[in-house]
């Protein structure tokens, strides 16, 4: 029989574990067990659940609780993810202290998935930059602008150098910049600054609206030349990203946005952790880039928390393409040496208010950045190669502070 099993830390001071396992066990499956007759036993048995383990701890703090596993008969559900979230943390998600800290897929259940269509490997291929460290911005300010105000803010974003460029999340569909016009202009003009400097730049458009009508969205935006994508993932749900990465029509880039992510994985005792939430669905749902806080910036996620997610990213577990990590939010160039330590230079460095905020605007806020990742690739204290002419980088150092 094929299983997925999912991981569970439960925290109760005095309650029987072990009969709270067989109680999941059976109350997600099959229901009720031993009230059944043995011959309806024998039958309902490839749906039963199987507790796979059960171990009590206890925290420093003095907490009681337990990680359990539970191996739930693929028989049991489609394989899609909205049925396996339901089966395995549906209704006991409310009931008491319980997360789900990790998933375990049958390869039956994978099979229905082809994950990222490009992932780091295409989108590198895309940009021909086959090793750095990749580098995005994001619009900010732009809601209530019109398209030649979008225009300027991207050709200032792309002269400063970026490899990508995304829209804000906060960006939805609206009279002034509607999609498809905002896709126009935008490749307009990445195409002039690409004819000016040689180098090209994906802009990831947001992909907004009623969610039946994304798919024709997503089109329109192609056919004004779209070469990547935004969603919200989260409040659309993970099936709409996986509809979305599998359709044959829709073959550009699909970067994952973590809005509503913080309403699941904080809570020790609540919610769905980081790792699967931001990491294994995302990657199976097809994410070719994924956006999630930093252990280092304005919104903070545990370190563990953070390598967790990047593991799942990039993991060789799953039969997919890896998925970008995007660590994201109040990231500074002199954040950089920081990041690339801990993610190596399979990681994109995402910045908004740290290349807009910078003192001689986005354009130089976009070189500081570059200069900080050659700094950092070099070995090279960004204080040192600041003081060896590179003053974008320098006066970002000013500012935010970082690696002196
Ligand atoms: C919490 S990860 C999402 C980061 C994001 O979308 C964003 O706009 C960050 O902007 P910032 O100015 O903090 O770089």
């Amino acid at each position: 029989m094929s299983y997925c099993i999912a991981s569970y830390r439960c925290y109760d001071s005095k309650a029987d574990f072990h009969k709270k396992a067989s109680s999941i066990a059976i109350g997600m499956t099959v229901g009720s067990w031993t009230e059944l007759p043995a011959a309806k036993q024998q039958s309902m048995k490839k749906h039963l659940g199987e507790v796979i383990s059960v171990d009590v701890h206890e925290s420093e703090q003095g907490e009681r609780y337990a990680d359990i596993q539970i191996a739930y008969p693929d028989a049991n559900f489609s394989s899609d993810i909205p049925a396996l979230l339901i089966t395995v943390f549906g209704k006991i998600s409310m009931d008491g202290q319980i997360k789900l800290t990790n998933l375990q897929f049958s390869d039956t259940f994978l099979k229905a998935f082809t994950g990222p269509k490009f992932g780091i490997e295409g989108v590198r291929r895309i940009l021909g930059i086959p090793e750095r460290p990749l580098l995005m911005s994001i619009f900010k300010s732009v809601i209530g602008h019109d398209l030649d105000e979008l225009t300027r803010q991207f050709t200032a974003q792309a002269l400063g150098g970026v490899d990508l460029i995304k829209d804000d999340e906060i960006l939805f569909e609206n009279d002034l910049t509607p999609i498809e016009k905002r896709v126009a202009a935008c490749r307009k003009a990445a195409d002039d600054v690409q004819a000016q400097t040689g180098k090209k730049v994906l802009y990831a458009a947001n992909l907004t609206g009623h969610t039946f009508h994304l798919k024709e969205q997503a089109k329109k935006a192609i056919d004004s030349g779209a070469n990547a994508l935004l969603l919200n993932v989260l409040a659309y749900g993970y099936d709409v990203l996986h509809e979305l990465a599998r359709d044959p029509e829709i073959n550009i880039p699909i970067m994952a946005h973590p809005s509503l992510a913080g309403a699941y994985y904080p809570s020790p005792y609540y919610g769905i952790s980081a790792s699967v939430l931001l990491g294994q669905l995302m990657r199976i749902a097809g994410a070719d880039l994924v956006l999630f806080p930093s252990p280092y910036g304005s919104v903070v996620m545990p370190k563990e928390e953070n390598m967790a997610i990047r593991e799942q990213l990039v993991s060789p577990e799953l039969p997919f393409r890896h998925s970008f990590p995007v660590p994201s939010a109040g990231i500074h160039p002199g954040l950089v040496p920081l990041i690339l330590k801990d993610f190596g230079n399979e990681v994109i460095i995402n910045a908004g208010g740290g290349i807009h905020g910078h003192p001689e605007g986005a354009s130089a806020g976009g070189k500081a950045f570059q200069q900080a990742i050659d700094a950092a690739l070099a070995g090279t204290s960004l204080a040192d190669y600041a003081a060896q002419g590179h003053h974008e980088l320098r006066q970002a150092l000013e500012l935010w502070g970082g690696e002196r």
